[in-house]
């Protein structure tokens, strides 16, 4: 596992710098243990996780299989290459553009039936191929046989059975890799007149050469894709008379092409399925076998525990002890309670922190770049300080708890659950994957949002992203800093709540567009296992670190010289008007400046003024609250331009500012108003 934890965290945006290696590419549907693949064999880390959707970009890295090295890269999901949502367009284009050595076709076993036709139509692409039959132990577990031989033998490729979590078949897997060479494999599926006419049609059109076959891209077209589009202008094609082949195909069609191929296409694998795959049928209690009574008794628990965590009698219940216990207990009460306190209190506040001013300055004699280091505002007593002692335990906390209930397969429940309510909202339950990311790191689920269907979906999960859902970093501050009182924890959770579902039920309503339908694979629930939690961990935590502490120092610079120049006090004093609005001291205004950086360098800043004496209970609350619906922190901005553009990203910024203080006003106002006690 140490191995693992050395190597670096795989790139989460593309980079398209080439290695001159041949490559490997794993593609397959979502969910079936391509990331787990590439973590083997690569010496990278691609997240891996028990939902689909997990990989939203290509991710490469290098490994040596049977002594030759190899470019391997890693595809988000998907279920056809016709793509629907982003990341399934993401890893099509990918397969246009690319010529590996092989494409390691990855599938789910136990769902051969539904995951074979891909197959085909890789087949039929003609790319170099191997079949990875994975999740053998899954298919075991539930009687699924399947006679690889025949299946290779009816393919015309490699198959390769794999337990890819234990690392059983990985080592076949390797050999067939450096075994493999490539050969003519025939094409299985033969559609109906109309459509092969079409194809051939429009294959004899076309003049250029692609990364895949003319069938494929034919097919492509045949079924309006936007990306072949593209690739046939690009090419200068003959596309006026592609365009009025397929209007004409269409014609002859009542159905929509799409439609005709996928069910044409499963025929065959029907076909083919059938005399290669076995169940055996599930027994019932009066059986003498007991390992088919295990199998069942397995399969009824299951379905019992799915329908609990579904239904919303139980498993509104359960979301809260899962909130309860994981956020307020353990993320609240343990990190940011005692860890935190130790950490920042003792060990930095006691310890380190004077013993790096006094050493610092005895070494360095000069006030203006003691300041810099080791000043109220220093690189090192106070950037340093809140990255180590405490966003770290803060965010390694969340992560632990969060990699945990990844694994199990809540979160596909999850998203059924909530299904109902988010779409009073213009968001179906596929967007409670993203949302609850959000939790984690808002940057890395905007990038989520690539899994979502429609734009108006998207815009609406990234503006709440952005408005009202706090990070890791920024939850566990908040809670260390509410936990004094459980009525300012339930205010808080209140107003960001009241607020979340207000501004998505208002943008449901302005923007224009339908709500979209709910389709999501639902996979078991599974056991974490800990290897996995404590590399994901880790993996997240590098990952924040890369961000926030240059950030943090930046910050620790800026401050430097704004104080130099004056420019600090002045931006401070501007600040402390809004901060005075909801009901804060002057000086509050400094946590708002530190909150353009990060938000949670701005929570951090509230926790240091509370235990100032600065603040009282009401201003904790109202500030804890304004800082949540501050300004999203640079990286997210960032990337929120990159996925939705720099218009609706400045629009979503324009709203939210003057919104977190109105707010944080009104909050001011009733709790002052009414008097409440906390
Ligand atoms: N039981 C079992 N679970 C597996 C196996 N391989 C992968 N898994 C689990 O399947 C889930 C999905 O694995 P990933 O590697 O993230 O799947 P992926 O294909 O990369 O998924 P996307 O990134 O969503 O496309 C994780 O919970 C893995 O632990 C296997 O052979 N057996
Ligand atoms: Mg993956």
């Amino acid at each position: 596992m140490f191995t693992k934890l050395k190597k670096k965290r795989c790139c989460d945006l593309e980079d398209n710098a080439e290695s001159g290696l041949e490559k490997i590419i794993l593609v397959g549907n979502p969910n079936v243990g391509k990331s787990v693949i590439f973590n083997h064999f690569s010496d990278s880390y691609a997240i891996v996780s028990n939902y689909p959707g997990t990989t939203v970009a290509i991710s490469k890295g290098k490994g040596k299989i049977a002594g030759k090295e190899y470019e391997i890269i890693d595809t988000p999901g998907m279920y056809s290459l016709l793509p629907i949502t982003e990341e399934e367009r993401v890893s099509q284009s990918y397969l246009f553009d690319s010529k590996p050595f092989v494409y390691l076709h990855v599938v789910d076993a136990k769902n051969l039936q539904r995951m074979l036709p891909l197959t085909l139509q890789l087949i039929e692409a003609e790319v170099p191929l191997i079949l990875v039959l994975n999740m053998m132990d899954e298919a075991a577990e539930r009687g699924v046989e399947i006679n690889e031989a025949k299946l290779q033998n009816e393919l015309g490729i490699p198959v390769i059975r794999t337990t890819s979590i234990k690392g059983e078949g990985l080592d076949r897997l390797e050999n067939a890799i450096a075994d493999y060479d490539i050969q003519n494999v025939d094409n299985k599926v033969k559609y109906s007149r109309g459509i092969e006419s079409a194809i051939e049609e429009i294959s004899s059109l076309l003049r250029s050469e692609y990364g895949i076959s003319k069938r494929t891209l034919a097919q492509l077209l045949l079924q309006n894709d936007r990306v072949a589009f593209e690739k046939i202008v690009q090419n200068n094609e003959d596309v006026s008379s592609i365009k009025s082949v397929i209007e004409e195909t269409e014609k002859s069609y009542t159905d929509p092409l799409n439609y005709v191929l996928t069910i044409e296409r499963q025929t065959f694998v029907n076909d083919i399925v059938d005399p290669v795959m076995s169940t055996t049928k599930k027994t019932d209690t009066l059986t003498k076998n007991t390992e088919d009574t295990s199998r069942t008794t397995r399969a009824s628990l299951r379905e019992r525990i799915d329908s609990i965590l579904i239904h919303p009698v139980t498993g509104i219940p359960i979301l809260f002890l899962i909130l309860y216990f994981g956020l307020y207990k353990f993320v609240g009460g343990f990190a940011a309670g005692t860890v935190v306190d130790y950490l920042e209190g003792t060990l930095f506040g006691e310890q380190i922190n004077p013993w790096v001013i006094e050493s610092f300055n005895s070494i360095v004699p000069y006030p203006v770049i003691q300041d810099l280091f080791v000043g109220e505002y220093g690189i090192l007593t106070q950037a340093v300080t809140y990255a180590i002692a405490l966003i770290m335990p803060l965010v390694g906390a969340f992560f632990i708890v969060f990699s945990i209930i990844e694994d199990t397969g809540y979160l596909p429940r999850l998203a059924m659950l909530i299904d109902r309510a988010f779409k009073k909202m213009g968001m179906s339950g596929r967007a409670v994957i993203p949302m609850v990311l959000g939790f984690g790191c808002a940057t890395m689920a905007t990038m989520v949002t690539r899994t979502l269907e429609t734009k108006r979906e998207k815009i609406i999960t990234s503006m709440l992203l952005s408005l009202a859902i706090p990070c890791s970093a920024q939850l566990g501050v908040i809670l260390g800093i509410l936990s004094f009182s459980s009525k300012a924890l339930f205010i808080w959770a209140f107003v960001i709540g009241v607020e979340l579902v207000f501004i998505g039920f208002l943008s449901s309503k302005v923007l224009p567009g339908k709500s979209p339908s709910f389709f999501m694979e639902m996979p078991p629930l599974r056991l974490p296992k800990a290897s996995n939690v404590l590399i994901k961990t880790y993996s997240r935590m590098q990952w924040y670190f890369l961000e926030v502490l240059p950030l943090f120092v930046i910050a620790s610079v800026l401050i430097w010289i704004g104080r130099l120049t004056g420019l600090f006090e002045l931006a401070v004093r501007l600040f402390s008007y809004p901060s005075q609005w909801i009901g804060l001291p002057a000086e509050g205004g400094v946590m708002f400046l530190y909150g353009f950086f990060r938000r949670d360098f701005g929570a951090a800043g509230l926790f240091d003024m509370y235990n100032a004496g600065m603040l009282t209970e009401i201003n904790l609350v109202v500030a804890a609250i304004t800082l949540t619906l501050f300004m999203p922190c640079i990286a997210q901005f960032m990337v929120t331009v990159k996925e939705r553009g720099l218009k609706i990203a400045l629009g979503m910024a324009a709203f939210i500012f003057p919104s977190a203080f109105a707010v944080g006003y009104v909050v001011n106002y009733v709790l002052t108003t009414l008097g409440v006690v906390l």
